[in-house]
């Protein structure tokens, strides 16, 4: 049996309802973004020099040449989409494209761009909202009519949520085509697998240093079982990997400079993927209240993230909100304390 095409399932969706139908398109336009960007990504090193570094954001981090592609490829693609405002990581300011438009975007053209030159997955993350003026990228991820992104490993995917449920495709090459291969994804409520980067470690607040001591611990600690480290330095590829098989993500706040709120973007990262996470049973918080529930104040904010397997993430915010009552600095495989048991 050929399974359902993106375009069929994005026409049952749809219907004949004029604002879904402007979220269907729009939806394809960013598949046929993804679709070109799959192709140069697959020439590696043969299509040029695609890591290089090419400029700066206003706060420090780097753009490097398939990041301004990206870009390019999805605002080509969008060109022609009822998409009257569009904001990016790699612009400063949102741009206005379609004035008749009835949506506004918000993209992370390329996620994990560290990983360019390694021959590991990166993707293209993307929001679809309203248009309600000037300041539609602001409005709270619950506003969201669509999020998903695209997964360029050895297989290309896509994650989407229109709000009823969240769907998984993969390109089928020959045909152009993307194929539903899961029309219910399920993130289970439990896991052992966490995913962080642990280098930060001496950084962290309370919580996170005795939520994670807490899974090193394994059988031997509180948790009683024991966990596994995954962290690939593409949230795209965590979150695929937590859609397909449960976990959780942590990008949390830290001391560095300039990492209070951590490194992800709440309007194109943390919300696209809290929708996807909700809409297929799992959670996202930044520790203290939903991802999708916070009210962005610039298109640039950045959000501690902490996202998957529901079970994993509510303890998570239980560790935050009762902070005080963990030890100040415990012992690596430490006792059990007041919450940890
Ligand atoms: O290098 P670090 O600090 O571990 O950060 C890795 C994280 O940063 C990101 O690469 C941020 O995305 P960009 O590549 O779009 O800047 C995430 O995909 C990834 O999980
Ligand atoms: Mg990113
Ligand atoms: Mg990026």
């Amino acid at each position: 049996m050929i399974s359902r095409t993106l375009q069929d399932h994005l026409d049952g969706w749809a219907g004949s309802d004029a604002l879904r139908r402007d979220v269907a398109t729009t939806v394809l336009a960013l598949a046929d973004a993804g679709r070109a960007l799959a192709e140069l990504l697959a020439a590696g090193p043969l299509a040029g020099g695609l890591a290089e570094v090419r400029g700066f954001h206003a706060d420090g981090d780097s753009q490097k040449e398939l990041d301004l592609v990206a870009d390019e490829l999805v605002r080509e693609a969008l060109a022609a989409a009822p998409v009257a405002l569009l904001g990016s990581e790699e612009m400063d300011e949102p741009v206005e494209l379609n004035p008749a438009g009835t949506l506004a975007v918000a993209v992370d053209p390329l996620d994990g761009s560290s990983n360019i030159d390694t021959d590991l997955s990166v993707g293209t993350i993307f929001t679809i909202l309203p248009y309600t003026g000037a300041d539609a990228l602001l409005q709270p991820g619950t506003q969201q009519l669509a999020a998903g992104f695209l997964l360029y490993g050895p297989h290309v995917a896509l994650a989407l949520t229109t709000g009823a449920g969240t769907q998984l495709f993969v390109l089928d090459r020959p045909f152009g085509q993307f194929r539903m291969v899961e029309a219910e994804a399920q993130v289970p409520a439990e896991t052992g697998e966490y995913a962080i980067n642990a280098s930060n470690a001496r950084h962290w607040d309370r919580a996170v240093r005795c939520y994670i001591e807490d899974c090193l611990a394994g059988g031997e600690g509180p948790r009683d079982r024991d966990f596994n480290t995954r962290w690939v330095a593409s949230m795209v590829a965590d979150a695929y990997r937590i859609l397909m098989r449960g976990g959780i993500y942590l990008y949390p706040g830290d001391a560095r400079r300039g990492y209070g709120q951590g490194r992800l973007r709440l309007v194109y990262e943390a919300n696209p993927i809290a929708f996807l996470m909700e809409q297929a049973q799992g959670a996202a918080t930044d520790g203290l209240q939903r991802i999708l529930d916070i009210v962005p104040e610039s298109l640039h904010q950045r959000v501690p993230l902490v996202f998957g397997s529901r079970g994993e993430v509510e303890r998570v915010a239980r560790y935050h909100r009762d902070a005080s009552a963990l030890p100040e600095r415990s012992p690596l495989f430490g006792r059990r304390g007041l919450l940890r048991a």
